[in-house]
């Protein structure tokens, strides 16, 4: 598979006011690329259009050949409800559905592939555990354990490695770089500029427009930063709608389509 993902001219709105307006360019297959920008920027409705959980109002995403098996993505903690009376086992598992037979049954191979994983983010024998009974950082293992099974091409993270240690970023982090190892397309939603800088060969930067994306050391500069910085500050959340000049009607409204 070598065919990027394009974006072209891509606005998503919500209600119609733009969340994300008018960005175009390609994840080319194989990279790893930082999302940034500041708060309220766009950066997880662009993730949420990439992977077609929210519909463009205008422009569009060409994911090729892609399907949405293909994708693995990694919601904010925030959005993720933890009271579920489920296992780490279960939750992991949940990463090899795609795989699972028509009576949902996992073979004796995907149980052992989540045994392996589960040791690969340093949780060996915490299949029983609820989840919610973890801390954060061990249940963002457990989100890496389960993205570790279900072994996507393309992997979408949103600020994977916020509130948890540095330990566990460091861990998770070596997973990331791994993917990007083996020739996955690795999309990450950061806020810390320096593990961008360090980690990162490429960066879009957004402020709900584009201010940059191509290689880090070119749009993490200070101009660009300013820029971004200067957009946000100067956001009106009341300004006019955002019309389209031909919109088709079933797209009037960015929709939410069911999250994983
Ligand atoms: N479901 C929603 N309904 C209406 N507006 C929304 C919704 N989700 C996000 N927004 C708005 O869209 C804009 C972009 O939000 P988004 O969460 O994509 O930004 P972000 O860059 O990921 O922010 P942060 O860094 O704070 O997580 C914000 O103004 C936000 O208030």
């Amino acid at each position: 598979m070598s065919v990027p993902i394009r974006l072209d001219n891509l606005t998503v709105t919500y209600e119609r006011h733009p969340a994300v307006h008018h960005v175009s360019g390609a994840f080319q297959p194989g990279s790893l690329t930082a999302i940034a920008g500041p708060n309220g920027a766009g950066k997880s409705t662009l993730l949420k259009a990439i992977i077609g959980e929210l519909r463009p109002a205008e422009g569009s995403v060409d994911r090729g050949e892609l399907t949405r098996n293909d994708f693995g993505y990694l919601p904010q903690a925030a959005d993720i409800v933890r009271h579920f009376p489920i296992s780490v086992a279960d939750t992991i598992m949940l990463g090899a559905w795609k795989n699972s037979g028509a009576f949902g049954r996992f073979s004796r191979a995907d149980a052992e592939r989540a045994r392996d994983a589960l040791a690969a983010v340093g949780l060996a024998g915490f299949e029983r555990r609820h989840i919610g009974s973890l801390s954060a950082g061990q249940f963002q293992r457990v989100l890496f354990a389960r993205l570790l099974l279900q072994d996507a091409r393309i992997i979408l993270l949103d600020e994977p490695f916020t509130a948890i240690d540095q330990r566990t970023t460091r861990d998770l982090l070596d997973i990331v770089l791994r993917w990007h190892g083996d020739g996955r397309t690795v999309i990450a939603v950061l806020h810390d500029f320096d593990q961008v800088r360090g980690h990162f060969p490429e960066t879009l930067l957004i402020a709900r427009e584009l201010v940059g994306w191509g290689r880090t050391e070119d749009v993490m500069n200070p101009d660009n930063l300013i820029k971004a910085r200067a957009m946000a500050e100067h956001w009106d959340e009341d300004a006019g709608d955002c019309a389209p000049e031909r919109e088709p009607a079933h797209r009037k409204l960015a929709k939410r389509e069911p999250a994983e």
